[in-house]
This record gives structure tokens, C-alpha cells and sequence, in this order.
């Protein structure tokens, strides 16, 4: 994790109005006095929202968001209507001194929530946004870093072509599995499938399918990152309000490679969703770990079009070591605002609301320290079953991909340098016996 060291948030984003749900607890009680800000986070309920820039804008001026923002409101179009739109608690809300507790959700509505206007407002955020998602379509996959297409560029269009996208099926073979992230798959077991979709098997990409042609620009792009079997897949899918977009399954190690989706308008399209193999599956070498280590160091420290990571952590579990090692690979970026960062506490489903009120404390609080002027940094709970927190991440996501290009500082080289992968990982044996829980097998099943 970063040191903090790093500028620390100065004041407060202001409160946002009218959350309603006592799962919007800050996480600010519990940091230490002095401590920079922390993440916000972005359960269901609540929200002012601002579907267009101005309201948005106008919205944030109102919350005092944009006091604390400074750095980064300069940069953006509205940019700290995010936490508004968002409805989530930010530390310190008005009135608080950084590093005091932070004030709670109003568990009703006050005069400060949000009138009609608002929750219209809300509703058409969260439908354009999920509308959106919902153009998800598969491009292509990557079994190493340097073969995802770049600036525009589709394997399929560069002249001499790499022969590792001819797997565009998902083979369990390919680079990854140097990685050490293959497994033996029952490529059959859509039985694991939250959805219970009546097809069979994995879902068919035509291997001759022409390549969708990218813009000549560099999308954005929205890298989906976390433990195997922490719901990456699924909550892609869920996103993208689809089926058997990418391929989730109770067995760990599904994912194996990355794959990239593309987003918007066919004719224009304006981002790329990243599903990457998750890491801490238990039968990994530890050489292969290390090279897996290698490749998401790459790929979160110099992937240029990174524009946000959506890391997913099983609530149940809360961040592991591993998950705080590869927060690690990003953490320069994040606390300087270059790529955004949404923690998505998933299976939310399995907590009642007061541990997932817990987890989500916490998780803000260990975040707290990648927290800084410039950062944008969200947490909240998610369930694929429910649908809790899917239009915030929605929203988020939406509006990490249609920002105005962000003015990126100059990095030094050490800076910019590819952290260290290391094998050393106290946790790693603990955290492995999450892949093995039992409860995914039986829980993890569509509740009617
Ligand atoms: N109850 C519940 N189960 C979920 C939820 N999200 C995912 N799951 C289940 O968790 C298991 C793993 O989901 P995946 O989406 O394949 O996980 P992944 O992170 O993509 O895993 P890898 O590809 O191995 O890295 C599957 O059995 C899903 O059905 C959720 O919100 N609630
Ligand atoms: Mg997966």
C-alpha cells in the first residue's frame, strides 16, 4: 500500500443529501486523526444525482464537494458531481475536521434530500448509464500484455498479426497459463452459472468473426481486477445486463486471460471493459506467480489508456494481502488521480446489513491511505443476486469513461517504475482457503 507520505485530502467533500440507507456509514470514525480522506463509498439507496453536467455541477457547489477537490476540478467536467451522484459519504462532511468522525447517514430523509427533481434526475443517471454498460460486446482476448491492441490498433489489424489471438475462445491454454493461472476446467460447468442461462457450455465466439474496428484514438479503459472467485465475471456481466458476456464460474481460475470488451455506439464506440485473470487460486506455482505478478505490474502501472480499476473483493473476506499487493502496482496512478478506483465489495447478498455495513467500513479505512487531493476513490457494497450497488457502480463507471481527457502529471522515472514483484506472501496460504469455501458451491446459486 501507498505511504502517506502523499498529499493528504485537505478538507472534506461536503455531505452528500438524502442517503437513506444505513449502509452509507463512513468510514471516517475509524481513521486516525490526521489521516487523509477516505474512500467514499456507494451503497444502494440514496442518491443526488445530476444527470447532466451542469446540475451536476451545481449540485456539487452546493455540497461543498468541490472544496476538497481542487487539484482535479480544475481538470474535469463537473468532476465532483461524482460524489453527489454517487450518494456516498465522504469524510469529514461539513462541519468536520479531517481525521474526525465522520457523520452518518441520515436514516431519513431531511430537508437536504433530495427533492423530485433529483430522483428524476437519478433515474435517468442510472438508465443511461446501465444502457451503456448494456452495449458490452466481446473484442477480443489477450493472453499476453503487449498483445491487447493499442491505440486503436486490433491484433487482427496489425500487419503481421500474433498467433495467440487465434484463441479467441477461451481456450484454458495460452500465455496465462505460464502465469500459472490454468486449472483444470470443466468447460461444462455452466451449472455454476448465477444465471441460470439454458444454454451449455461457454459461449460461442466465432474465431472468424472480423475484429470490431476501434477508433484510430485510444478508449478509455475499465480494468475488472481481483481474486479468483471474487465475482469479476459475473459482475461484468451483470454491468452489461447479460448473460454469458464473460465467463464466470464457481471454479476459480476461469479467466485466464485478458479480455477486452468494447462499449458504445458501433460506430463509435467510446471504452473497453478489462476482465482479468484473478490471482490467489491455490494451485499456482510460485514461479508462475511471480510472472503473474509481473504482468498485472505492467499492466496497472503502464497500460496508458487506463483510465479506471474496479476491484473486487469478496465482502465476506474483505481485502486480502494479495489484493493489497496489486493495489500496490496501481497506487501511483490512483493517488494522483491519473486512474480511478471503485472497490466493489461483492456477494453482498451473504451479509446481513449490519456486517455489510462492517466490511464496508473497513475496507474505506484501509483504503484511507490512497486517499489525496486528487484521488477518486469509491467503495460500495455489490451483489450480482440483488442488484445492491449496481447503478452506483453503473454511474461511476459511466462517468470515468465520458470525463474530459485528465491532465496527467510528469512521473519521474522511479516514479513510474514497475513496482517489485515479490513472493512474499504471509497471507497467501490463509487467503486460499477463500477459493475452497464451501459456501461458494452452495451459495453461490440464483436465489429465486
Ligand atoms: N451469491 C453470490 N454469488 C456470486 C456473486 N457474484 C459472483 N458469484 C458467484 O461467485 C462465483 C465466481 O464468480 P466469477 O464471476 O466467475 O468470479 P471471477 O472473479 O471472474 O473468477 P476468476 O475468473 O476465477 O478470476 C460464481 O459461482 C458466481 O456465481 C454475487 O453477487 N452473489
Ligand atoms: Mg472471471
Amino acid at each position: 500500500m501507498t505511504d502517506s507520505n502523499k498529499k493528504p485530502a485537505s478538507a472534506t467533500p461536503g455531505k452528500p443529501a438524502g442517503r437513506t440507507s444505513d449502509e452509507t456509514t463512513t468510514a471516517s470514525s475509524a481513521a486516525p486523526e490526521g489521516a487523509p480522506g477516505t474512500p467514499r463509498s456507494g451503497p444502494k439507496g440514496k442518491k443526488v444525482s445530476a444527470a447532466v453536467q451542469a446540475a451536476q455541477a451545481a449540485k456539487a457547489a452546493k455540497s461543498g464537494v468541490s472544496a476538497a477537490r481542487k487539484g482535479r476540478a480544475k481538470k474535469r467536467a463537473a468532476p465532483n458531481a461524482k460524489a453527489g451522484r454517487q450518494g456516498v459519504a465522504t469524510p469529514g462532511a461539513k462541519g468536520s475536521q479531517p481525521g474526525q468522525a465522520g457523520v452518518a447517514a441520515p436514516k431519513r430523509r431531511d430537508a437536504a434530500a433530495p427533492g423530485i427533481e433529483d430522483a428524476v434526475e437519478t433515474l435517468t443517471s442510472a438508465k443511461r448509464a446501465l444502457a451503456w454498460t448494456h452495449t458490452a460486446r466481446f473484442l477480443t482476448t489477450a493472453s499476453q500484455l503487449h498483445h491487447l491492441p493499442q491505440n486503436g490498433v486490433l491484433p487482427g489489424q496489425e500487419p503481421e498479426p500474433d498467433e495467440d489471438f487465434d484463441d479467441q475462445d477461451h481456450d484454458a491454454s495460452g500465455g496465462f497459463d505460464d502465469a500459472g493461472l490454468s486449472a483444470d476446467h470443466d468447460r461444462d460447468d455452466q451449472e455454476d452459472q448465477m444465471d441460470e442461462g439454458d444454454e451449455d457450455g461457454e459461449p460461442s465466439r466465432d474465431p472468424n468473426a472480423v475484429p470490431e474496428t476501434l477508433p484510430a484514438r485510444p478508449l478509455p479503459e475499465i480494468a475488472f481486477v481481483g481474486r479468483s472467485n471474487a465475482g469479476k465475471s459475473t459482475a461484468i456481466n451483470t454491468l452489461a445486463q447479460q448473460k454469458r458476456l464473460a465467463f464466470a464460474s464457481k471454479t476459480p481460475g476461469r479467466t485466464q486471460h485478458i479480455n477486452l470488451f468494447v462499449l458504445g455506439p458501433k460506430d463509435a464506440p467510446d471504452a473497453l471493459f478489462a476482465d482479468l485473470p484473478g490471482y490467489g487460486y491455490a494451485a499456482v506455482a510460485r514461479d508462475a506467480k511471480l510472472r503473474w505478478q509481473r504482468v498485472m505490474a505492467d499492466y496497472l502501472s503502464q497500460r496508458e489508456t487506463l483510465s479506471g480499476v474496479v476491484l473486487m473483493v469478496d465482502s465476506r473476506h474483505g481485502l486480502t494481502d494479495l489484493d493489497k499487493q496489486l493495489l500496490e502496482f496501481v497506487s501511483d496512478r490512483v493517488t494522483a488521480g491519473e486512474v480511478s478506483l471503485l472497490v466493489l465489495l461483492t456477494k453482498a447478498d451473504k451479509l446481513n446489513r449490519k456486517d455489510g455495513a462492517a466490511a464496508l467500513e473497513q475496507v474505506q479505512k484501509e483504503l484511507a491511505v490512497l486517499a489525496t487531493e486528487d484521488s477518486d476513490i469509491a467503495v460500495s457494497l455489490f451483489s450480482a443476486l440483488s442488484k445492491q450497488g449496481l447503478d452506483d457502480a453503473a454511474e461511476l463507471i459511466y462517468d470515468w469513461a465520458h470525463r474530459e481527457p485528465r491532465v496527467l502529471r510528469d512521473y519521474d522515472d522511479d516514479e513510474m517504475g514497475v513496482p517489485e514483484a515479490t513472493d512474499a506472501d504471509p497471507a497467501d496460504g490463509a487467503d486460499d482457503a477463500h477459493d475452497a469455501d464451501p459456501a461458494d458451491d452452495t451459495d453461490d446459486t440464483r436465489k429465486p
